[in-house]
């Protein structure tokens, strides 16, 4: 049910009941991202630097900058993609781009996830994205994700879904097991990902991912990821620790929206 997971808000808004209708409408979990990603460009002002995500709802709030740019409503917006589909995405709406080297300090980043804890802690990378976005999230001075609410989760990993870890490809094997190890109490299952012709999936930086199954919560999230980042061959993991500022959830209820 719609967004039972505030125990932890700091500070939670319902923002926007939509009104009783009969009969109810049943929103698709597409419109839900879409009802998010539209709120989350709500924060977008002119002249600023915006970090673009990756994945299908973020691709709703990159659609949303272009049609507000074309409409005048925005103006000198300079994005700075996290994946090469989303920089094709952004120059087919013809979002002016760069990147990192030239705009280290970004304004504000949107972003989807595929779990969020009750702290504001992520996982994302399930797209196969993680690096670019963890780096340009990293940078930027407000990160809005947005959600439905089907990614609430109680702790990082309880959905049963992959946590993803990008690999250097040469001797991905070596690198997986240890990942296995490292996890071994909890359970661990360590796969790498395929494309859809079972060749393995290769990242925009030319890095394979080896997705971790847990059947138990991993313990302490820090020692964790450090640990994980640690193990020589890992270039990064999708565990999006304290770097969301603000989470909007879309839900059966509306549109909820939660603060650091
Ligand atoms: O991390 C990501 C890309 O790798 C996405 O943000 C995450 O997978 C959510 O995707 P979607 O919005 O399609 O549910």
């Amino acid at each position: 049910m719609a967004i039972a997971w505030s125990e932890k808000a700091s500070s939670m808004e319902v923002l926007a009941m939509p009104p009783p209708l009969s009969p109810p409408v049943i929103l698709t979990q597409d419109e839900l991202k879409k009802i998010a990603a539209y709120k989350a460009v709500e924060f977008v002002e002119s002249g600023m630097i915006l970090g673009l995500g990756t994945g299908s709802t973020a691709k709703h709030a990159v659609d949303r900058i272009g049609e507000l740019l074309h409409l005048g409503k925005l103006k000198n917006i300079v994005g700075i993609p996290t994946s090469k589909k989303t920089q094709e995405q952004a120059l087919s709406l013809g979002i002016p781009l760069s990147d990192l080297d030239n705009h280290p300090i970004i304004d504000l980043a949107i972003d989807g996830a595929d779990e969020v804890d009750p702290y504001l802690n992520l996982v994302k990378g399930r797209g196969g994205s993680l690096l670019r976005g963890k780096m340009v999230e990293g940078a930027c001075k407000k990160f809005v994700c947005i959600v439905d609410e089907s990614k609430l989760v109680k702790h990082l990993g309880g959905s049963g879904l992959a946590m993803p870890v990008e690999v250097v490809p040469f001797c991905w094997k070596f690198t997986a097991n240890k990942l296995r190890e490292m996890f071994e109490d909890s359970g661990c299952v360590a796969q790498l990902r395929n494309d859809c012709k079972g060749e393995p999936f290769v990242t925009d930086n030319g890095n394979y991912i080896v997705d971790l199954y847990l059947k138990k919560e991993m313990g302490d999230l820090r020692v964790s990821s450090d640990a994980i980042l640690r193990i020589a061959g890992v270039v990064e993991h999708g565990m999006f620790l304290d770097m969301a500022t603000t989470v909007i959830v879309a839900g059966e209820l509306g549109i909820t929206t939660k603060n650091k």
